[in-house]
C-alpha cells in the first residue's frame, strides 16, 4: 500500500484521483500530527504552509516525491531533496489566471482606493472627495518578470488600454515579438512606468530588486504591486519611499514574513493588502490539486513526471517519444553495471539515428540510474543519478550521430573501467521491443530482461550441449538462447535467458567446464 501525506489544506475534488485509488492511502494531517509515522510515507503533498526542510526529509526516509500544489517552491529545500533522491514537482500553471486576476483586482483597487472607500462607507461616512482615483486607461504599466502570470497580466492591461513595458532578462526576442510587448531594460521600465508590478520568483537576483537604488529611478507618484513573493520589493526601502511621498500607493499580497504581524507598512493608508490570496480561488485550488495528484499518481506508477523541479522537465509529447528509449537505456545501464563489476571512471553514450533527435537528457539519466542502482545503497533515480555519478567520480558524456548504423535507432554505451572497457549497443524496434545487438565486441540479438546468463567460451563443438546438460540436471529451464562469435574457432558467447535466477554454486560449476572463460549472471 502506498501512503501519501497531504499536510496542507487541499481541494478534495483535486485529490480525487488519489482518493479513488484502492492501492493508495491518503492521510490528510499536518506533519506535526503524524511525527511518529513519518517514515511510512511515500509521497508528501504541500501548499506553502508546510516547510519541507532537510530535517523533515531525513525523518521521511521512504519519501519518493514531494508535490507542491502551487508554483513557488521556496518552502521546499530542493537541493536537499535532490541529494536524498526525492522528486519535487509543482503545479506550474494551475493558479496562473487566478493570480493574474488578483493582480488586476489589486491594481484597480489601488488606483481607485476601493478598500479605503469601502472601510469609510462601512464606518457610516460618505466622503466622496476623499477617494478620487486615477484611470488605468493610457497609463504605462511596467511588468517585471514576464512568465506565465506576467504575460496574463499584460493581456488584461492591454484590454484596459494601458501601455505595457516588460523587463525579463530571460525573455527570448521571439516570444516577446509573438506577444507584441515593449521589451525594455530595467532602467527604462523604472523611468517610464506609472504602475509597476513584479512577477518573478524570489531568487538571489530578485531579492530587493526594487530597493532604495531602483526605487529612486521610478517616477514620483508611482504605484507598486507585489503579488509574487515578499522581498522582491524591499520592505524597508518601501517604507522610506512612502514616507517621503515618492510612492503614491502599494498593493501587497505577499510579505517577507508571513503573516506580517504588526508590520509598519500596514499603518500606511495608501498601502492595500491581502493575505497571500493570489491563488485562493475555487478554480485554482482544484487545478493545482488535480495537477499534483495526477503527477504523483503517474510517478507512483513508474512513469516520468512532466512538471518536476529537480528533473529535466518533459512535456507529454516528449515523454511519449522518449518512453521506449528511457526503458531501453535503464536496462542497458543495469546490464552494464553487472557485467563491469569493477570501479568505472567513465560512461560514454552515443545516440544514433532517430533517437539522436530526441530530448536525451532524461534517457541518459535513466541509464545512469540503472547503472548506479546495483552499486549504491541509497536511493538512486533520475533525480540524483547525475549527482551520484559525479560524487563517485564517474564522468559521463553524450554523443550524437545521425547515422543509425544499420538500425533506425541505437544507443551505444561504453564503460571505461580501471582494467577493461565494455561496450554494448541496444536498439528499440517498434512492436518487437528492446534488443541488445552488440555485446562486448560480439554481434548478437537478445532482449535485455529477466534472468540472463552470459557465457564467454571458445567456439568448439558441444559447448551448448554441455551447458544445457548441467542446467537441465539442476532443473533450470532455458527460455531462450542466443549465440555469437567473432570468428570460427575463436571467442564465442552465449546469452541465455532462464526461468529462474541461477545460484552462485551453479555459476562455479559452469565455469569449470573446459573452454569456458567466464560466466556472468545478469538480472534485469
Ligand atoms: N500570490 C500568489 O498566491 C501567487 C500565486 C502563484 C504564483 N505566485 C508567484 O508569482 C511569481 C511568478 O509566477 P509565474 O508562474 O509567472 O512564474 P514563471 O516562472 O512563469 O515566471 C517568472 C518569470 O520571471 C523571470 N525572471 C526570473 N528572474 C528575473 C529577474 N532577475 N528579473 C526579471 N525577471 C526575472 C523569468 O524569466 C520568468 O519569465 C512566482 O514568484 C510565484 O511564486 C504567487
Ligand atoms: O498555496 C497558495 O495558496 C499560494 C500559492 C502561490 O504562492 C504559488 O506560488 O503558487
Amino acid at each position: 500500500m502506498v501512503r501519501i501525506l497531504v499536510s496542507d489544506a487541499m481541494s478534495e475534488e483535486g485529490l480525487a484521483p488519489l482518493l479513488a485509488d484502492p492501492t493508495i492511502e491518503v492521510v490528510q494531517k499536518k506533519v506535526t500530527e503524524v511525527e511518529d509515522e513519518l517514515d511510512k510515507f511515500d509521497a508528501l503533498l504541500v501548499r506553502s504552509a508546510t516547510k519541507v526542510t532537510e530535517q523533515l526529509l531525513q525523518n521521511m526516509p521512504n519519501l519518493k516525491i514531494v508535490g507542491r500544489a502551487g508554483v513557488g517552491v521556496d518552502n521546499i529545500d530542493v537541493d536537499a531533496a535532490t541529494r536524498y533522491g526525492v522528486v519535487v514537482i509543482n503545479a506550474p500553471n494551475g493558479n496562473t489566471i487566478s493570480t493574474a486576476e488578483h493582480t488586476f483586482a489589486m491594481m484597480a483597487s489601488l488606483v481607485r482606493r476601493i478598500p479605503q472607500a469601502h472601510i469609510s462607507v462601512k464606518s457610516r461616512e460618505w466622503n466622496r472627495s476623499a477617494f478620487v482615483g486615477v484611470e488605468l486607461f493610457g497609463k504605462h504599466l511596467g511588468i517585471i518578470g514576464f512568465g506565465r502570470i506576467g504575460s496574463e497580466v499584460a493581456k488584461r492591461a492591454r484590454a484596459f488600454g494601458m501601455h505595457v513595458h516588460v523587463y525579463d532578462p530571460f525573455l527570448t526576442k521571439a516570444r516577446a515579438e509573438k506577444i507584441g510587448v515593449d521589451v525594455c531594460t530595467l532602467d527604462e521600465l523604472l523611468a517610464q512606468a506609472d504602475i509597476i508590478t513584479v512577477h518573478t520568483p524570489l531568487t538571489k537576483e530578485t531579492k530587493g530588486l526594487l530597493g532604495p537604488k531602483n526605487l529612486a529611478k521610478t517616477k514620483k507618484g508611482v504605484y507598486l504591486i507585489n503579488c509574487a513573493r515578499g522581498g522582491i520589493i524591499d520592505e524597508q526601502a518601501l517604507i522610506s519611499f512612502l514616507e517621503n511621498g515618492h510612492v503614491a500607493g502599494v498593493a501587497l499580497d505577499v510579505f517577507e514574513q508571513e503573516p506580517p504581524g504588526d508590520h509598519p507598512l500596514l499603518s500606511f493608508d495608501n498601502v492595500i493588502v491581502t493575505p497571500h490570496l493570489g491563488a485562493s480561488t475555487i478554480e485554482a485550488q482544484v487545478n493545482v490539486a488535480t495537477q499534483v495528484a495526477e503527477e504523483v499518481l503517474k510517478f507512483l506508477q513508474g512513469k516520468p513526471v512532466t512538471s518536476s523541479i529537480n528533473l529535466p522537465t518533459l512535456s507529454k509529447d516528449v515523454y511519449e517519444k522518449i518512453q521506449a528509449f528511457y526503458t531501453l537505456a535503464r536496462k542497458m545501464g543495469i546490464v552494464a553495471s553487472q557485467y563491469m563489476s569493477e570501479p568505472v571512471q567513465e560512461i560514454a553514450i552515443t545516440y544514433s539515428g532517430s533517437v539522436a533527435d530526441l530530448e536525451t537528457t532524461f534517457i541518459t539519466r535513466s541509464l545512469l540510474a540503472g547503472f548506479l542502482k546495483p552499486r549504491v545503497a541509497s536511493t538512486v533515480n533520475e533525480v540524483n543519478a547525475a549527482m551520484i555519478a559525479k560524487e563517485r567520480g564517474i564522468a559521463f558524456s553524450e554523443k550524437f550521430s545521425a547515422n543509425g548504423n544499420d538500425y533506425n535507432n541505437s544507443i551505444t554505451l561504453t564503460v571505461y573501467g580501471e582494467n577493461k572497457t565494455f561496450t554494448m549497443k541496444g536498439t528499440h524496434i517498434a512492436h518487437y521491443g528492446d534488443r541488445i545487438v552488440h555485446f562486448n565486441g560480439f554481434a548478437i540479438d537478445f532482449a535485455p530482461e529477466g534472468h540472463l546468463l552470459y557465457i564467454q567460451h571458445h567456439d568448439k563443438p558441444g559447448m551448448i550441449g554441455k551447458v544445457g546438460n548441467i542446467l537441465g540436471d539442476h532443473q533450470v529451464n532455458i527460455a531462450t538462447m542466443q549465440v555469437g562469435r567473432q570468428e570460427a574457432g575463436g571467442k564465442a558467447i552465449m546469452m541465455l535467458s532462464l526461468d529462474k535466477p541461477l545460484d552462485e554454486a551453479l555459476v562455479e560449476i559452469l565455469e569449470k567446464i573446459d573452454d569456458i572463460d567466464f560466466v556472468k549472471r545478469l538480472e534485469v
